[in-house]
């Protein structure tokens, strides 16, 4: 992959992704992004008209993703307003080791294609007793626990309302129902032990995944306003008195997906 050469630029190698998107779809703009984690990924068929799918590895900068439930693909979507989706099926999470860099290139390509606005999706754990699987929230904020960044250098990014209050309140003009929390994210692969979800709860969190949270801040150095949902596909270790599993995780996220894919057109259709 072009972006572990240290050397490489990675907003060339962005901008290389971009145009090879903008070729093999005739698409040279897109106004906004989805990426689609655990049990979103069926929105991109409701949200609007996929005219172009195209397998992530033919994507300078794109990797097989290792996690079976992600598609390795990008598609590019009509939506009924005229204006173009990308949707990113083939997120790279950082457990995999790539690197911070391979884990925020889908952003960086897409704020290239001229996206203004990413929406980044994901299963997580919750934390929130009265959250049961299959609930969808908002991310009002995150708390970075990989101890790594997105960001080289001296490049001091201001991450105040990085999730957006104005789409979270346009979300909940959709669905009043929705709730919101504090995105933990934690490096993974394995998931927090009862002690580390209690610590996410001391210093504020309310969901805890393993994406996400470098995402959004590539996507903030980018200028993209950013719409964060979790679905909570189990609540967190020791929330819940049963063992996780990774199967139950599947499971919760097919049976929510009607509900949640839903939501995300009547979102970007607003
Ligand atoms: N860290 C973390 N990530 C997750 N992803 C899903 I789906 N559930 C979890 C969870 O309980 N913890």
């Amino acid at each position: 992959n072009p972006l572990d050469d240290p050397a490489a630029d990675p907003f060339d190698l962005a901008a290389d992704a971009a145009a090879k998107i903008a070729e093999l779809t005739g698409v040279d703009h897109h106004d906004v992004a989805l990426t689609l984690g655990s049990g979103w990924g069926r929105a991109a068929e409701l949200i609007g008209e996929t005219t172009h799918t195209i397998a992530a590895t033919e994507v300078p900068g794109f990797s097989k993703p290792a996690l079976e439930g992600h598609v390795g693909t990008l598609r590019s979507v009509l939506l009924p307003s005229g204006k173009r989706a990308l949707v990113i099926g083939a997120r790279t999470h950082y457990y995999e080791g790539h690197g911070v860099r391979r884990v925020v290139h889908s952003v960086r390509t897409a704020a290239a294609t001229g996206a203004t606005t990413m929406i980044l999706t994901n299963g997580a754990g919750g934390i929130k007793q009265h959250w049961t699987p299959g609930t969808p929230v908002l991310i009002s904020d995150h708390i970075n626990l990989t101890g790594d960044s997105p960001l080289e250098g001296a490049t001091f990014v201001d991450l105040t309302d990085l999730y957006s209050k104005r789409l979270r309140d346009l979300a909940r003009s959709i669905d009043p129902t929705l709730d919101e929390g504090v995105y933990c994210q934690f490096r993974g692969p394995h998931y927090e032990t009862p002690a580390e979800v209690q610590m996410a709860k001391a210093i504020g969190g309310h969901i805890v995944g393993m994406s996400t949270a470098l995402e959004a801040i590539a996507a903030r150095q980018a200028g993209m306003e950013i719409l964060g949902m979790s679905l909570i596909t189990n609540l967190a270790a020791g929330i819940q008195q049963t063992p996780l599993s990774h199967a139950e995780v599947i499971e919760a996220g097919q049976a929510a997906e009607p509900v949640i894919t839903g939501l995300l057109a009547n979102i970007v259709a607003a």
